[in-house]
């Protein structure tokens, strides 16, 4: 209970510096008797009139040397502490990292943001004091009473063994309030993450919020939140508070019974004055210890409660295939899909049965109404998420067989919120090709038309804000382009790439799509047919599946769904041409 096995065993490299903050809170222990011996014996000799000044002198400097023993010690304990946290701390995190990028994006994506950054950053720092303070107070609360045991057992057995009978009431309360403060705390912490969680959520939507005028209601609701949040965290203050106070009281308490004993003994000649002042200077060191790790033990608690949550996130089993191997041909990828199902819920099939095969040096393009499963096939694509039922085959090999390194490597996706990173343009350029040289980067920025831009802002050093917030819509797209040219993959995926972007930006990625067909497999989705014109095929999906395909004559010639579609865009934005010509 006091001691969490596993957390111990997770960071195993921390144990080798909590055994060495032990050993220096034992020196200064032994630091801290020399003096009281010292000090004792001193003023038994004063008592009985035998101290000169040389001996004087003599225990002064032994006085001196035994604190300054006890001081030294002390810092190196504090230094072992706070190596045995920083280890923690950078262990922990890196295990968390490693597991969220084991995860498949799909499982990423169903953790929330608040609770991966209230986990990987709050809750390790509380582990801290775990880690750093309470496990090695806890060892040495159990070895300093019995070295004072040891020791003081010589002078007078009866007092030693009512002290060492007293030390067992302080760990015995801890247990008892235990019991209240893990309940309590695992509250504590579910209100806690909630809070996170809706604080985020609103910061993120403000400006929805804003033009809805909504956030008067939310402020309310995280008002609420709050309330329940800061009484959860009175509950916890009291909690400790109280249990503070008992412990102190049967430190002090045992600490007194102890001195009492003594002088009792003094009196009926069981013990010297060397023995007694011995006693009322050591008493209290037998409870210090424990004391202090009842003090530790609620903000351990505290970090305890914090390590299932993470440890719930460290197991969440990761879907992965261990038998996947690397693309056998990455060269030129013809993609097959064969029967292919998946549902989000039993009543929600967003494909069905779907089979179709997309050639390599081809541009193959997805159209269809508003939920017809376009994005839902990207994501199943792009191994997001994973079928039901059916296969996905790249030149032959399942997707599901192919390792993700091999994957990404060759397929790669351009969506309408392809996220800009705070940094340097470089960095973000990197990121698709960790050596590229300033001349590929350039190249393919040029082929995007943003080399003049990015020469006259500072080169590849311009600063980018987070989601490239100090660029227009079709300049981060652009940008996002270059970086997915950059990764040259075989395979580009084109999820609305152009949506919602200028006319100029868009026909510079159209044109750049129709250049990069000639080498690799183009997949492209798009609302609007006019960008499927040129296309090599066309897929029109309904309901999840395939209702048409062909080229763009065939289809129109079918009179079907894509022409009736066709039409009315077409229709569309001659008015709105027509419009505003008027
Ligand atoms: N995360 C989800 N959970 C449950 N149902 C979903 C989810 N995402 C999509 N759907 C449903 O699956 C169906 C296909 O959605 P999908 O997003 O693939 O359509 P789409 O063709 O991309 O639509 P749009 O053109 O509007 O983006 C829709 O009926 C949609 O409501």
């Amino acid at each position: 209970m006091m001691i969490d096995k596993r957390l111990i065993n997770t960071v195993s490299n921390s144990k080798k510096w909590i055994a060495i903050n032990v050993l220096w809170n034992w020196i200064a222990l032994i630091g801290g008797i020399i003096s009281a011996v010292i000090f004792a014996y001193s003023l038994q000799q004063a008592f009985y009139h035998t101290l000169n000044l040389s001996s004087a002198v003599f225990f002064l400097v032994i006085l001196l040397l035994s604190l300054a023993l006890r001081a030294f010690a002390g810092k190196k304990a504090v230094q072992a502490s706070y190596k045995a946290s920083t280890q923690v701390k950078h262990q922990l995190r890196t295990l968390i990292y490693q597991k969220i990028s084991s995860m498949p994006l799909n499982q990423v994506n169903q953790q929330s943001t608040s609770s991966i950054i209230q986990v990987a950053s709050e809750g390790v720092e509380q582990l801290e004091i775990y880690f750093g303070r309470y496990l090695p107070q806890l060892f040495y609360s159990l070895l300093a009473p019995l070295t004072l045991f040891i020791f003081l057992v010589f002078f007078n057995a009866p007092t030693a063994i009512i002290l060492l009978i007293c030390v067992p009431l302080i760990p015995m309360s801890i247990i008892a309030v235990n019991k209240i403060a893990k309940r309590l705390l695992k509250k504590y912490w579910a209100i806690y993450v909630g809070l996170g969680s809706s604080f985020l959520d609103n910061l993120q939507g403000l400006v929805t919020l804003k033009i809805y005028q909504d956030d008067a209601y939310k402020a309310k609701q995280m008002d609420i939140e709050a309330e329940n949040f800061r009484t959860i965290t009175m509950k916890v203050l009291t909690m400790q508070l109280n249990s503070v106070s008992l412990m102190d009281l049967l430190a002090y308490g045992g600490a007194a019974i102890g001195i009492i004993t003594a002088l009792l003994q003094f009196q009926n000649d069981g013990i010297t004055i060397f023995g007694v002042i011995l006693f009322i200077l050591l008493s209290s060191e037998f409870f210090i210890p424990l004391r202090l790790l009842g003090s530790f033990f609620h903000v351990a608690m505290n970090g305890k409660a914090a390590s299932e949550k993470i440890f719930t996130l460290l197991d969440a089993p990761v879907e992965e295939n261990k038998s996947a191997v690397d693309f056998l041909n990455e060269n030129e990828i013809a993609i097959r899909i064969e029967n292919l199902q998946f549902a989000y819920s039993s009543e929600k099939i967003a494909i069905s049965d779907l089979s179709l095969d997309i050639k390599p040096r081809n541009l193959t393009v997805f159209v269809g109404k508003s939920g017809c499963g376009k994005s839902t096939l990207v994501s199943l694509l792009m191994g997001f998420n994973q079928a039901q039922q059916g296969k996905i085959l790249f030149n032959k090999q399942e997707l599901t067989q192919i390792n993700r390194h091999s994957f990404y490597k060759t397929v790669s996706l351009v969506s309408h919120n392809s996220y800009i990173f705070k940094g340097t343009l470089r960095e973000n350029m990197l990121m698709a090709q960790v050596n590229a040289t300033d001349e590929q980067i350039y190249q393919v920025l040029e082929e995007v038309n943003l080399g003049n831009f990015v020469r006259q802002n500072g080169d590849l050093e311009m600063k980018l804000l987070s989601r490239g917030s100090n660029l227009s819509g079709g300049q981060i797209q652009r940008l996002a382009l270059a970086r997915a040219l950059l990764h040259n993959a075989q395979v580009y995926i084109f999820d609305e790439a152009t949506s919602n972007i200028d006319i100029e930006s868009e026909e510079i990625i159209l044109g750049f799509i129709q250049r990069l067909k000639i080498e690799k497999t183009i997949i492209m989705i798009s609302h609007r047919l006019a960008n499927a014109v040129s296309a090599d095929q066309i897929y029109v999906l309904d309901k999840g599946q395939v209702a048409e395909h062909g080229t763009h004559t065939q289809l129109m010639e079918q009179n079907g769904i894509y022409e009736n579609m066709f039409s009315q865009q077409k229709e569309l934005e001659n008015i709105r041409k027509g419009g505003s010509h008027a």
